[in-house]
């Protein structure tokens, strides 16, 4: 006779993610309402330097632009969310933290994960300091450090640097577009066979020649555009 067994209770977890953490919503609610003003703040940078920047004053840009948010999307920020949970990495490398909303999304991962670290990038001085604050009042400073400056030098500094933990298996590219590339290949030496590496704003032109980089099999990347906000590249190091 074949015995039937009963099902099992599934198990519930015993505490909401720490997104849902008021202490990390109340932030995050501020957060997106304020870049819900990012046009006004972007038509002020303009008002103030009409001429615009070129691709090769990035911290000039940082500074003037150090009004305007540019964020994930709420979407994208539980993707990233899910993602780090999923793949526990020791260590997070995040190109362009601005006010720090995918950092909190990430912060918030690691948190729950019980191990690992975020390491965000930014120029702007202001944002640093506003992102300090938000992180203390999110309770996840002690899961992230901020590097000030170009990420192009600060993060391979940072890396190489005694102590730091060097191996590298998540990243989050939402800096300056053009350097998508160049931060990319200052990271390689460090990522771990299967780190992820997820690029914002697949949709925007300046992040073609990023996507023909990932793309090309002989870069050693297999990934696809995930559907979120305007796309973002997840690709898995091989
Ligand atoms: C699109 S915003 C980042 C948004 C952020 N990830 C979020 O979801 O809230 C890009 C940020 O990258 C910063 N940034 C640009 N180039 C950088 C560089 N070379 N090093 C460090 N930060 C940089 C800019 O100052 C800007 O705040």
């Amino acid at each position: 006779m074949t015995s039937i067994s009963t099902p099992s209770t599934p198990s519930i977890p015993s505490a909401p993610s720490t997104l849902r953490d008021p202490r990390v919503a109340e932030p995050l609610r501020r957060l997106f309402a304020a870049a819900q003003q990012d046009d006004a703040a972007y038509q002020r940078a303009l008002a103030r330097s009409p001429e615009g920047f070129t691709d090769t004053d990035a911290q000039q840009r940082a500074d003037a632009w150090s009004e305007i948010y540019m964020p994930i999307s709420a979407d994208a920020g539980r993707l990233l969310y899910t993602l780090v949970r999923a793949v526990k990495p020791r260590t997070v490398i995040e190109f362009g933290m601005s006010y720090g909303i995918s950092t909190l999304h990430l912060a918030a991962a690691v948190r729950d994960n019980g191990v690992g670290h975020v390491v965000t990038t930014e120029m702007s001085a202001a944002k640093i300091e506003a992102a300090r604050a938000t992180f203390e009042e999110a309770g996840l400073r002690d899961v992230v450090t901020i590097l000030q400056g170009d990420a192009l030098q600060s993060i391979p500094k940072h890396l190489d640097a005694d102590g730091a933990g060097s191996d590298v298996d998540f990243v989050l590219l939402d800096g300056w577009k053009d350097l998508y590339t160049p931060v990319l290949r200052a990271l390689e030496p460090h990522l771990v066979p299967g780190a992820l590496v997820i690029a914002d704003d697949t949709s925007f032109d300046s992040v073609q020649p990023y996507l023909a980089y990932v793309r090309d099999p002989a870069n050693g990347y297999e990934g696809v555009t995930f559907p979120v906000e305007d796309g973002m590249e997840i690709s898995c190091r091989l």
